[in-house]
């Protein structure tokens, strides 16, 4: 998978590079390219944004340096991702068929976000998704591109040593995760449940799906509908 991120903050995603395995990058299964959209900007300021048309708040950012910056990376065919907190929001579900894609190009906006001629014009060269991190506002997309980076990067096949832990995990299978314990079996007066320690992998099993039904009926009780909502009309998930 090839990422690309068009940004004014280069620096912002460097912690990117720490939190992929450099070894995912060596072997290939990944390419990221970093892109300050000034590169494409071509006055003395190296102006990438302007007043809004029809007035308000804020600056918006110009569509040129996109526009040059689509031509010379070349997006066509690529998914383009653009973080804003009007877009669709971000799931497990989205983070796994975004997994699929052999090439994402995050546009990460900033002021009051990206003419939207930008949006427009990709959609004309590419697949573009909106996608918010969620209901709560960000000074920018940064933030947002890498935590969906981080979510989609260790889907794929290979990434995460232990495939298995990816199927237990929460939200995959629409429940939260259950509690995890580990040594010492007794820590400051607080015990490790001893269903855990029984050896009985029937029981454990039983005991963590009923913990995870548990957390998530008290903290997500929206997942539990949706599921049971799911199952009552037999929606059969797209494969
Ligand atoms: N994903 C996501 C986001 C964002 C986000 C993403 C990109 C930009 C580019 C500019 N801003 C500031 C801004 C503030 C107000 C109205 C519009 N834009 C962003 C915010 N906020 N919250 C999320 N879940």
């Amino acid at each position: 998978m090839r990422l690309d991120y068009l940004t004014i903050f280069p620096d912002y995603l460097a912690p990117l590079r720490l939190s992929l395995p450099g070894k995912a990058i060596e072997s290939g299964l990944l390419e990221m390219h970093v892109h300050d959209v000034r590169a494409w900007t071509h006055d003395k300021h190296r102006t990438v944004d302007d007043t809004p048309y029809g007035g308000g708040a804020g600056m918006v950012m110009k569509p040129e340096p996109f526009g040059e910056a689509f031509d010379e990376l070349a997006i066509d065919g690529a998914t383009v991702i653009v973080t804003t907190p009007s877009g669709e929001p971000f799931t497990q579900s989205l983070a796994r068929e975004l997994s699929t894609r052999d090439r994402l190009v995050f546009l990460l906006g900033r002021y009051e976000g990206i003419d939207q001629r930008v949006l427009d014009h990709a959609a004309t060269r590419a697949e573009v998704r909106e996608i918010s991190l969620g209901d709560y506002v960000l000074n920018g997309g940064e933030v947002a591109a890498m935590a969906i980076t981080e979510a989609v990067v260790r889907l794929l096949p290979g990434f995460m040593g232990n495939a298995e832990s990816l199927v237990e995990e929460s939200h995959e299978d629409g429940l939260l995760e259950y509690p995890v314990y580990t040594k010492p079996a007794s820590w400051r007066g607080l015990e490790v449940p001893k269903v855990l320690l029984s050896g009985d992998h029937k029981r454990i099993a039983e005991w963590r799906h009923e913990q995870a039904v548990e957390r998530t009926s008290v903290r997500r009780p929206d997942l539990l509908h949706a599921s049971q909502a799911a199952t009552e009309w037999e929606i059969v998930p797209a494969v």
